[in-house]
């Protein structure tokens, strides 16, 4: 019997997207998704192993290949740069990561701070506009740090916008638009499985379909 082709999925905000996607796509999922706290699932027919991951770890476990394929936020990698595949978008989970800030907020300090839940893509994007500031990395709430002084902007996710308005921070920079991918293992990639061209060929009309 082959081995299941193994699917690091992202829990949270991702999740039930991505899972709408690949039922519409025709793929029998495994019963546990709708109420289980199971890290690795396999579908009914064995075929397929769904490891159940941080989205922010998702490009991780494809890159060491205990995952062949994932579904990741742009977001996470292009923080943590991993070496995968991107193959599709799959269109899943808009937002876009912005600068923002106070209004009254004006580029005047020596070394200004900025908070972050991602300090590497942070920091690129200010050394690519030539600004030198000190990071500060925070693991949620980011909105709390201009409030309270920690830092005098925030990098951070945006979607509806409801979080920066109800706590009274305005847009400063756009900085890149995000939605969710379907990566490949770069050794999986390369002996071009059939399943995971599978995959991608059925996740693609999917997607198509919303296009239209
Ligand atoms: N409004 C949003 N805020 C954060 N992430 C969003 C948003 N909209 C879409 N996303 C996508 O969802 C992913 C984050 O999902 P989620 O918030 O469930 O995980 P998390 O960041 O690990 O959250 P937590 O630490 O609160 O568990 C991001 O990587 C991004 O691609
Ligand atoms: O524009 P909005 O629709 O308001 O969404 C953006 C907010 O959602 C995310 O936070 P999340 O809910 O993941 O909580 P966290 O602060 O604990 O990361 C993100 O970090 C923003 O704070």
């Amino acid at each position: 019997m082959t081995e299941p082709l193994k699917i690091a999925m992202p829990k949270g905000r991702i999740f039930e997207e991505a899972v709408e996607l690949l039922r519409r796509a025709g793929f029998s999922l495994p019963p546990e998704f709708d109420d289980s706290r199971k890290l690795i699932v396999d579908a009914p027919d064995a075929d397929m192993r769904f490891i159940l991951a941080k989205p922010m770890d998702v490009p991780t476990y494809v890159e060491h290949g205990v995952a062949d394929i994932g579904v990741a936020g742009k977001d996470t990698m292009i923080e943590e740069e991993r070496d995968v595949h991107e193959v599709l978008d799959l269109g899943i989970s808009p937002c876009y990561m912005a600068v923002a800030g106070l209004p009254e907020y004006e580029k005047t300090d020596i070394n200004p701070k900025v908070a972050s839940k991602y300090p590497n893509l942070a920091s690129r994007y200010f050394k690519e506009q030539g600004e030198q500031v000190e990071i500060i990395k925070l693991n949620g709430s980011i909105e709390l740090a201009p409030l309270v002084g920690l830092a005098d902007r925030i990098v951070d996710i945006v979607s509806s916008g409801q979080t920066l308005k109800e706590n009274g921070l305005v847009e400063l920079e756009t900085i890149v638009s995000i939605t969710s991918r379907l990566i490949v293992n770069p050794v999986s990639y390369r002996m071009k499985d059939s399943r995971i061209d599978d995959i991608a060929v059925r996740l693609a009309e999917v997607v198509e379909e919303d296009v239209r």
